[in-house]
């Protein structure tokens, strides 16, 4: 018997929309205040889904202490009170959050007790993106 699980996160963090792609005015004109460059700062919440079967002995699709312990080490440890922009990921990428979304949907894709499904994060009260992989992925991409 398959089930969903969801659980949720929040961290602190700092960004700057810019791009080296563009000069400064398109950056200015494209990502407006976001392109500041003193930066600006989210406390984002990050709600994962995962799947997978329900054990019969422990009644869970996976132990959400397993689970906090995962997020702990390779989610908010990377991420909390961070400038995203100096981050290895964003090095050459927008930290927009789809593309954090995609990142951090690749970060659970590893967690090994259970299926990830799709990542929420919400930036603001007004913003929140979802990512639940490509549908049909590249062979060699991921
Ligand atoms: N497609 C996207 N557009 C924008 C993103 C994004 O991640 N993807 N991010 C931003 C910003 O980082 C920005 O800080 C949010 O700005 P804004 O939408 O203006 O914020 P709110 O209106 O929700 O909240 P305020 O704090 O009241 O401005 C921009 N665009
Ligand atoms: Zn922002």
């Amino acid at each position: 018997m398959n089930a969903h699980l969801n659980r949720r996160y929040h961290f602190s963090a700092s960004h700057r929309l810019h791009t080296e792609a563009y000069d400064a005015a398109k950056n200015r004109a494209v990502f407006g205040k976001c392109n500041n460059p003193h930066g600006h700062g989210h406390n984002y919440t990050v709600q994962v889904t995962m799947s997978g079967p329900v054990d019969p002995s422990t009644g869970m699709v996976c132990n959400l202490a397993e689970l906090d312990a995962f997020a702990q080490t390779n989610l908010l440890a990377r991420f909390d009170h961070m400038n995203l922009n100096t981050l290895n990921c964003f090095a050459n990428m927008v930290s927009t959050t789809e593309n954090l979304s995609i990142e951090i949907y690749r970060i659970f894709q590893r967690f090994p007790a259970a299926h990830l499904e799709r990542v929420h994060v919400e930036e603001t009260s007004n913003n929140s993106f979802d990512y639940a992989g490509d549908a049909t992925p590249t062979p060699g991409t991921i």
